[in-house]
């Protein structure tokens, strides 16, 4: 059973179909790009797997159950992550504070459990410290711990995006986009992190523009045009393919 099925998935905005009938499924443990031209539905597709859009027709499967109609909060309890192309996070707190908020929001125990037992919550709160810090440690994001997100250059609060993701300690870890605008070097550290996420066991869904990072680092490969699922494969098969030789003409180089 794959761990993620998406089942004939559309969504539409006012009468256009962003999605129109997505179907793709991920096992455990792999590392699958999304690519397609600009508004091809890649971002789309990440807001349905993750709750903040709900389809209009079809389903979606986590670990065997549906999750279609589930919160964001409710998918990210689940165990499903995403790291944002516009980076979102709080500026003005650490990078500490903003994965430790990260935890509590999304995956808060009871206020009620919390008054009623407080060494229970006590050791929850050691937990998320501790599981926080090996993020940082993880993202070697060291150096940055209690500098304000928004004095940190741009490629490293990329970077922290997707530690605050994995903060959240994922199952399945989605990133939009993880690399966009980075330099050279910044890429090939954020290639060299996905994939020890990948070898410590967690399934990655990518959205994508470099097509030779793509190409490089991934099990299998989606490509969306028109919100339509136009290939799927190995990295070198999907090359081959001359749908998505068309669908690229012009656009990449
Ligand atoms: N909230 C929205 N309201 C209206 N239309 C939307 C909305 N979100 C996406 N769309 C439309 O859906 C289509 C797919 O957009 P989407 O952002 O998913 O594409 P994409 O492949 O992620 O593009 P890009 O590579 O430019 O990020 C586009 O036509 C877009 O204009």
């Amino acid at each position: 059973m794959a761990q993620l099925a998406v089942e004939n998935v559309t969504l539409t905005f006012g009468g256009v179909a962003a999605l129109s009938g997505v179907s793709l499924a991920v096992e455990r443990g792999e590392l699958v790009s999304i690519i397609g031209p600009n508004g091809a539905g890649k971002t789309s597709l990440l807001n349905v797997i993750s709750g903040f859009y709900h389809p209009k027709q079809g389903r979606i499967l986590f670990e065997g159950e549906e999750i279609t109609h589930l919160s964001p909060h409710a998918i990210t309890q689940r165990g499903i992550a995403r790291a944002f192309q516009n980076i979102e996070l709080f500026s003005g707190l650490t990078v500490l504070e903003n994965l430790m908020l990260a935890r509590h929001t999304h995956l808060r125990y009871g206020l009620l459990q919390a008054g009623l037992f407080y060494g229970r919550a006590l050791a929850e709160e050691v937990r998320n410290r501790r599981l926080v810090e090996e993020v940082i440690d993880f993202m070697e994001l060291e150096p940055y711990r209690k500098a304000l997100v928004g004095n940190l250059p741009y490629g490293v609060r990329k970077r922290v995006e997707v530690a605050r993701a994995l903060a959240l300690s994922p199952k399945l870890l989605l990133l939009d986009e993880p690399m966009a605008g980075m330099t050279l070097e910044e890429k090939e550290d954020m290639v060299r992190f996905i994939l020890e996420i990948r070898a410590r066991g967690t399934t990655v869904i990518l959205i994508e523009h470099d097509l030779g990072v793509v190409m490089d680092i991934s099990d299998r490969v989606y490509v969306l045009d028109f919100g339509q699922v136009i290939a799927e494969g190995r990295p070198e098969e999907v090359a081959k393919n001359p749908r998505v030789q068309e669908a690229y003409m012009g656009v990449e180089a």
